[in-house]
């Protein structure tokens, strides 16, 4: 067997055309949406993400608000920076490009953040509202994966799901989005203190690898058919190597391709969120 592929890109690409429409629509009734963003520090991978989603925006339509910090900025600077934004009317949400440089307080970052202006869904508000139900952002990444599983007509529903990595902007949330009546899954969250990860990963319908080491889902821990999203990122010789062994591709159904997959989802998702908080909000 010769896996599917789960094609991020194109399906990013039509996330975003349909985007565009809404835009254009919300600009008919005097609305711009706007995303703003927030970056601290000159890593390299941090600035190419915040760059992207930029130039993601104007291909859609939404207005950009760009905040840089150099590397040295204390937690008072990114603090200010934050209230900025939270006070600013034309920005309809933003996000803190994580992770924080060392030395700066991420929680309490993201917890000054005004919830209502939570583009990222990684607000404590917007995790609980998750949890509880209630209508919410939510984090970019696993929506994508929930999307691109939902177009490429992948069964959720029932489904077994095992996820490895407990990390905030993936593992710890896709079980709460997952779980939820809609979606009606079985979800496993296994992480470096599972003894035996083969063992789950073999009764997995649906595997979405988040743990950032190279290669470790291997073709004879999956089961046959199963759907494998490939989300790690580790880097080898400038090139990105997935958390999924390319030998999986001939055992599983699906497979998302690293990079190609799950990432241009993320950034489709983020607009979406800004564009669903605009059109609520101008529907009052
Ligand atoms: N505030 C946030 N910080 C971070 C998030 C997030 O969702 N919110 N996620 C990641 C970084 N990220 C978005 O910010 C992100 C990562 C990867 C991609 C992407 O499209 N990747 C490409 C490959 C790019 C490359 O060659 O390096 C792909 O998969 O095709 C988009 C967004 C951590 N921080």
């Amino acid at each position: 067997m010769t896996a599917q592929i789960l094609d991020g890109k194109a399906t990013a690409a039509a996330i975003k055309s349909e985007l565009a429409v809404r835009v254009a629509a919300l600009k008919e009734r005097g609305v711009v949406p706007g995303l703003g963003t927030v970056l601290v520090g000159d890593d390299p991978g941090s600035r190419w993400y915040v760059n992207g989603k930029h130039k993601d925006c104007a291909e859609v339509g939404i207005a950009s608000i760009q905040r840089e910090l150099p590397a040295t900025a204390t937690q008072q600077d990114v603090e200010d920076v934050v209230r900025e934004l939270n006070a600013d009317p034309a920005c309809t949400g933003y996000i803190v490009q994580l992770p924080l440089p060392k030395g700066l307080d991420q929680n309490t970052v993201l917890e000054l953040m005004d919830p209502d202006k939570d583009a990222d869904g990684l607000h404590p508000t917007s995790l609980g509202r998750l949890a509880l139900g209630i209508q919410g952002p939510l984090p970019c990444t696993p929506l994508g994966i929930v999307e691109l599983l939902r177009r490429h007509q992948v069964e959720i529903d029932g489904a077994e799901v095992v996820v490895i990595g407990r990390g905030v902007t993936v593992g710890r949330s896709i079980g709460l989005l997952l779980t939820r009546r809609s979606e009606n899954a079985t979800v496993t969250l296994c992480h470096t203190g599972t003894r035996d990860l083969a063992y789950h990963l073999r009764k997995a319908d649906i595997v979405i690898a988040a743990a950032g080491v190279p290669h470790l889902v291997k073709p004879a821990d999956v089961k046959p058919g199963a759907a494998v999203l490939d989300v790690g990122v580790s880097r080898s010789e400038g090139k990105i190597v997935g958390d999924v062994h390319p030998g999986v591709a001939e055992v599983a159904g699906w497979i998302s391709p690293n990079p190609g997959g799950v990432g241009p989802m993320t950034r489709a998702m983020l607009l979406n969120n800004i564009v669903e908080a605009a059109e609520r909000r101008a529907d009052g």
